[in-house]
């Protein structure tokens, strides 16, 4: 078989590509958008190694993931699977070892320590499991959420006494969004942890960011009350456009975006699509489909379930169907079909 990396085109008419074409190619593949160019956050083969007494985990093995402005989905994977880790290098909180990651334009791996501290107030929120880490416990809920305005200083509130009244009067409008205008005058220790969960992501959302990032936001509530924190994810979704990525191992709350992406040993492994279909007779219901990651390279990640239920393992045999790519146990592949 002749192929481009032989150096030759082919004589017109041969199936070969002429030169012509060969530098068609070329342009059209420099000239081809950047991976993730349109989407708000972008990971690209993300790798993290953690080195502690000389062991060395692989906390992300090149780990692919692209989220849309506006999208609120969900991260979710068994204990260790790299989560939290993937969180904290997008909320500037860790640098990956090797790999891509921006968020909004920015190169998560190339910022300087006076960027990062930028980025963090400015291009993300984030809203942590534990409730005492998003609040200061001094400062009424109103202070709390103008807090992470006064540190930036945004010019968008004015200036002087104009600019403190303008900042708080954007925190009581957030409280007041998420149901909680009547804590706006209350300390963290006086209100309940459903409470300070909604005044922290008001907190999360005070400087507009780009992303708002949540880490087991509903993982110490009761399920009612976690239940009204993800519909206040929706409400800042729907509201106000935000993006929100929330990692959780709250079925509820998996089970109610439209996108929820599995990891597993460090990389995206699948993803379950849900929409809105009508049936003949008008009735709504939620259709979900579930979807293997393809990353850029090709490789898939076959559900461990299908693995064990034909004994795949090391190797497989695959083939090109007209419309799908058959994978076979490699017993099965090395066994002649019968009909031919
Ligand atoms: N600072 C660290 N030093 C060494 N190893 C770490 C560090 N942080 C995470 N790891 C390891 O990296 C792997 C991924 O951890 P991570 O916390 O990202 O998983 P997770 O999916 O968030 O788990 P969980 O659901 O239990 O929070 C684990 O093996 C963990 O032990």
């Amino acid at each position: 078989m002749s192929t481009a990396t032989d150096g030759q085109a082919g004589a017109p008419g041969s199936g070969d590509p002429t030169l012509e074409e060969l530098r068609g190619r070329v342009s059209a593949e420099r000239d081809r958008p950047a991976y993730g160019h349109d989407a708000v956050i972008a990971c690209d083969r993300l790798v993290r190694i953690f080195s502690t007494d000389g062991v060395e985990v692989q906390a992300l093995q090149g780990l692919d993931l692209t989220v849309a402005r506006g999208e609120l989905m969900a991260l979710v994977g068994a204990s260790g699977s790299g989560k939290s880790t993937l969180l904290q290098i997008l909320a500037g909180l860790d640098v990956p070892t090797a790999g891509r990651a921006a968020v909004d334009g920015r190169d998560l791996l190339g910022m300087s320590g006076k960027e990062r501290l930028g980025y963090r107030r400015e291009v993300v929120g984030f809203v942590w499991q534990q409730t005492a880490r998003n609040l200061l416990p001094f400062l009424t809920a109103r202070q709390n959420v103008a807090l992470p305005m006064q540190l930036t200083g945004s010019g968008e509130h004015g200036r002087g006494r104009g600019r403190k009244r303008a900042q708080g009067a954007r925190a009581a409008e957030l409280l007041d969004l998420l149901g909680v205008g009547y804590c706006m005058d209350r300390r963290p220790g006086q209100l309940s942890g459903g409470e300070q969960q909604r005044v922290a992501i008001a907190v999360a959302l005070a400087n507009q960011p780009s992303v708002v990032l949540a880490d087991e936001p509903t993982g110490e509530l009761d399920s009612e009350t976690g239940a009204q924190i993800f519909e206040a994810f929706r409400t800042v979704n729907r509201e106000l456009g935000a993006t929100v990525v929330i990692v959780t191992h709250d079925l509820m709350v998996a089970g109610e975006v439209r996108r929820t992406v599995a990891i597993r040993d460090g990389r995206t492994s699948s993803e379950v699509l849900r929409r809105l279909a009508t049936d003949e007779h008008g009735e709504e219901s939620v259709e979900e489909r579930e979807y293997a990651v393809l990353d850029r390279t090709g490789r898939v990640q076959l559900p461990r379930q299908f693995l064990e239920a034909l004994g795949m393992e090391h190797r497989v045999g695959v083939s090109l169907e007209p419309d799908h790519v058959g994978v076979w146990p490699e017993h099965a592949a090395e066994q002649p079909d019968p009909a031919e």
